[in-house]
């Protein structure tokens, strides 16, 4: 579980003030807003990529607040995607397993898995910069899989990507989710995306957070899905 308990953040002009939210093991939160509400400012300051002001940040009960990003048990897909160029598509997924001490053979076994799940093995010894952008955004939510965080936090993941792809990767996600148990949190501007896989939608607007109640899950949330990634001990 993670809670944010009023978290503030400034950001030049730009404020996000007592925000606060929780997600449950295994919940898919869709997370919307106009541009520049602050969505990406949310996600960075959540795994650590942001300084905050005030408020605390809680993973099953651990403050995190103050722990680096590598520290924190929380996979993080940017919105620009931002592979590691002078690494290959391997070393990408193994890099948050790398820097988490996993032994080789669970490391190699879960890189496996992962290319597998989003469909990019014949892709692992490319380089990032020959990718096309939905191969891209498919590698940058598998390196921030891999090492099966508690939580997962997707700016936009779905963005540009042509509508078979966009389907593996919902299946894909869907299937990490259920297999790990991990808390998905999820940045989008498409409705769509919303209906196939919330659970609720919280909107930010004006620098906070409110639930959406006009959404109703539509249970679409690939619960019917076979999970196709296992998920190993810690
Ligand atoms: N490094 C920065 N320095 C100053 N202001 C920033 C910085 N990064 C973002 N901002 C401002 O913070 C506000 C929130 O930006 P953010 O990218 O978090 O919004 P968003 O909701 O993710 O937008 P979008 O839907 O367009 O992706 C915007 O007004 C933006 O101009």
């Amino acid at each position: 579980m993670i809670e944010v308990r009023q978290l503030n953040v400034v950001s030049g002009a730009f404020r996000l003030v007592d925000v606060s939210l929780q997600l449950e093991p295994r919940e898919s939160v869709v997370l919307m807003g106009p541009n520049g509400a602050g969505k990406t400012t949310l996600l960075e300051a959540i795994c650590g990529l942001r300084r905050i002001t005030a408020g605390s940040i809680h993973l099953n009960d651990r403050d995190v607040t103050l722990e680096p990003p590598a520290a924190r048990a929380i996979g993080y897909v940017p919105q620009d995607v931002a592979l590691f160029t002078t690494m290959s598509v391997r070393d990408n997924l193994a890099y948050g397993l790398k820097v988490r001490r996993v032994a080789e053979d669970t490391l190699n076994e879960r890189v496996r898995e992962v290319a597998q799940a989003l469909r990019i093995v014949g892709l692992l010894e490319r380089s990032p910069s020959r990718l096309s952008g939905g191969e891209a955004r498919r590698v940058a939510i598998g390196r921030a899989i891999a090492f099966e965080p508690e939580v997962v936090l997707l700016d936009e993941p779905l963005a540009g990507l042509d509508e078979a792809t966009r389907d593996e990767v919902c299946i894909a996600l869907e299937a990490m989710r259920q297999a790990t148990g991990a808390a998905v949190l999820h940045v989008t501007h498409e409705p769509r995306d919303a209906e196939r896989l919330a659970d609720r939608v919280l909107r930010l607007e004006s620098g906070q957070v409110r639930h959406d109640e006009r959404f109703v899950a539509s249970g679409a949330a690939g619960s019917d899905r076979q999970p196709r990634l296992a998920k190993h001990p810690r």
